[in-house]
């Protein structure tokens, strides 16, 4: 597979991404934006949020830290989104923990986002906050059991799922991506899932619903966790942009641990 070239189509792009995203990762999920080569926009006000879907390649929304005018800013973004055809993806932080997490997701899932991506309990907990059958949220520290409620929640939304984790999954129609690239260490970081949705925005904005191209920056981001990796968190967090801004196609190529499959 050669992957390179959806990377240097994101670089190339630039890539104007809309962020509905949470306090903790603002910051973060901007500055992973800049690295990569798009253009971060965070807004969550109803009175802007139309024309900031409108003017952006793509939209990104995360629930971490809901509250009735974020949740607002959100729908009306995700509404939005669906009658112009942005595509658009959904970090269901947190999902299963609490009603108001539950139902923001049930209403998000109703403009029909372009990309899921959580980790295994929260794919899992999305599933079963929409009635798709699957083994409990408990189970869901099981990749297996994650990946068979994304492939429920593929084949009932039509919505590409990923499921980040030490192996990382990317469900499509029909095809799977694996990627093993990362280090248990970036889960010492907050934000680094957030900031992975972030980049799957960028990547949704220069190439629309490729998996091939998203796979490739799923890769890519944790190519650079790899090569972060230094100390300990804090020198993680902070080298991680430098490796987002600067991995060149052989050091890609290299480390890339990536196959794929049909299903
Ligand atoms: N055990 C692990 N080994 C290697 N990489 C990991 C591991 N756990 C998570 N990652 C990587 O860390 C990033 C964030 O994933 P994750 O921690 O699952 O998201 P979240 O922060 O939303 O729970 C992804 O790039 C993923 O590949
Ligand atoms: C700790 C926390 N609480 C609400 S949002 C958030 C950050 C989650 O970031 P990530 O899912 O990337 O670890
Ligand atoms: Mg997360």
């Amino acid at each position: 597979m050669k992957l390179w070239k959806h990377i240097e189509h994101l670089r190339n792009t630039a890539p104007l991404v809309h962020n509905i995203t949470n306090f903790v990762v603002m910051n973060n999920s901007a500055n992973a934006l800049l690295a990569i080569g798009a253009s971060p926009i965070m807004a969550h006000a109803k009175e802007e949020v139309p024309e900031m879907v409108k003017i952006s390649n793509a939209l990104v929304i995360n629930i971490g830290t809901l509250d009735p005018t974020f949740i607002e800013g959100m729908l009306l973004a995700a509404k939005t989104a669906h009658e112009l055809g942005k595509p658009w993806i959904l970090d269901p932080v947190g999902a299963g923990v609490s009603h108001l997490r539950n139902s923001t997701i049930q209403k998000l899932l109703e403009y029909h986002p372009t990309v899921i991506r959580g980790n295994a309990s929260e794919v899992v907990a999305v599933s079963s906050a929409t009635g798709i059958k699957s083994k409990g949220v408990d189970s869901s520290m099981n990749s297996s059991d994650a990946v068979e409620s994304g492939k429920e929640l593929h084949k009932n939304l039509g919505t590409i799922v990923c499921i980040s984790g030490a192996t990382d999954y990317l469900i499509s129609k029909g095809q799977i991506f694996e990627i093993q690239n990362g280090d248990p260490m970036m889960t010492k970081v907050t934000g680094l899932g957030c900031s992975l949705s972030a980049v799957l925005g960028a990547v949704l904005g220069a190439s629309g619903a490729d998996p091939e191209a998203i796979a490739s920056v799923v890769a890519y981001f944790g190519i650079s966790g790899e090569l972060a990796k230094g100390l300990g968190p804090g020198s993680l967090q902070v080298q991680l942009l430098d490796h987002l801004y600067s991995i060149d196609q052989s050091t890609f190529e290299n480390r890339l641990k990536i196959c794929s499959y049909t299903w």
